[in-house]
């Protein structure tokens, strides 16, 4: 959890925001519980657990075709759970619920807003559909836009609104139905570059206000760090990894999750501080473990030189091919691949300095101090 939120990270804990649980309440009594089990044709299975406690943001991660969206769909019961499966909100078993009976606020990947009505409407929708007459569903759907920083903008039909205001109006029309779970797809994918940065960080801030569970998918791993208090990584239907961003970002498990983040990422059997790789190198590294491990350093760990380097205290000394070069940021990623294959950055001075070009013959070192080891 960040520090900014005052809310609980535990994904079964009970110390909540309000309103506060008896403290004889089992701790699944509030939040969410599910085992979305979810057959897709026959070639695709999801079997993903989620738990979350109220004030909880989790984001799902995972590469195309992980299966984010399903999971999604699965809680907002628009596709059915297969044997196996369960859904329980607030101690509630849900998954025979149909959609629309279920506390659930969805934000959808392109809002979908009703084109023919207002923002005000669109966002009084929600409370109508829960029973409010029209005119309490329109004042608490004002409450909402004003809240959102879009009282302005209350009479204006979508087409009229830019795409960060599109934005917060399905936001508003989500929460205006005060969902006990917040499901967003991808909510800043359909935005461009600039009105991302602002509007992830006008989303943060929602989402940190919200008292229930948010669950949101997402392909990028800034939204997810900056936006969620626990990421949940997905790869072919199967949770991979969760943790803090910080947990993930520093301790990967799969080569998505590294390249994710952007560590060179290894698995072998480390003997005290030689971490042996299969069919590679043994690579030196300042912990001390042994069994199966993983090892991570970051590309700008690494340093090439065009001779093998005489006198050079790195114990980590590899012959490699440069098989590609990328801007990245300012500066030039180049893959290697050889004795071991990595992920390499370097100014672009030191790249013409160095003269490397695809097919390169180079050599690369990293100290032992610049990599990180942890058990697998
Ligand atoms: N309606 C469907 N019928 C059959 N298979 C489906 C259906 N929808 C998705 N799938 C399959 O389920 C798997 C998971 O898809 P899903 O859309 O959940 O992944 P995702 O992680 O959200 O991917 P993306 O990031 O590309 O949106 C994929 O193999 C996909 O082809």
């Amino acid at each position: 959890m960040t520090d900014a939120r005052k809310k609980t990270s535990s994904a079964t804990g009970a110390t909540a925001a309000p309103p506060p649980a008896p403290s004889s309440a089992p701790a699944l009594d509030e939040g969410l519980d599910a085992r979305l089990v979810v057959e897709r044709g026959s070639s695709f299975r999801l079997d993903v657990t989620l738990t979350a406690a109220p004030g909880d943001v989790v984001a799902l991660l995972g590469p195309n075709g992980a299966g984010k969206t399903t999971a999604l769909r699965a809680l907002a019961g628009l596709v059915p759970l297969s044997d196996g499966g369960r859904m329980r909100l607030d101690g509630a078993e849900l998954s025979r619920r149909p959609p629309e009976s279920r506390p659930v606020g969805v934000v959808f990947q392109d809002y979908l807003l009703f084109p023919h009505l207002t923002a005000l409407d669109n966002v009084a929708f929600g409370p109508r559909c829960h029973g409010a007459s029209k005119a309490e569903a329109r004042a608490q759907a004002a409450g909402w836009l004003e809240r959102m920083g879009l009282a302005t903008h209350a009479g204006s039909k979508p087409r009229r609104l830019s795409g960060g205001q599109a934005q917060r109006v399905a936001l508003a029309r989500a929460l205006a139905t005060r969902p006990r779970l917040l499901l967003l797809d991808e909510p800043l994918a359909a935005l461009d570059a600039r009105t991302r940065l602002d509007v992830r960080a006008q989303l943060r801030r929602h989402l940190a206000d919200f008292e229930a569970v948010a669950v949101l998918v997402t392909h990028d791993p800034l939204d997810a760090m900056v936006l969620a208090d626990r990421l949940v990584v997905i790869e072919d239907g199967r949770i991979v990894q969760e943790g803090t961003p910080s947990d993930i970002a520093r301790r990967p498990r799969t080569d998505y999750i590294a390249h994710l983040v952007g560590l060179n990422l290894y698995r072998g059997e480390a003997e005290g501080h030689l971490v042996r790789i299969p069919d590679g190198p043994a690579l030196t590294t300042a912990d001390d473990l042994t069994g199966p491990v993983f090892v991570a350093f970051p590309p700008s760990a690494v340093t090439l030189h065009r001779g093998r380097p005489t006198g050079s205290s790195a114990r980590n000394l590899w012959h490699c091919e440069v098989t590609g070069m990328e801007a990245h940021g300012d500066q030039i990623r180049a893959s290697l691949a050889g004795e071991l294959s990595l992920a390499v950055d370097l100014t672009t001075v030191a790249a013409a300095e160095l003269d490397i070009h695809p097919g390169s013959e180079i050599w690369a070192t990293v100290k032992a101090s610049q990599t990180h080891a942890y058990p697998a």
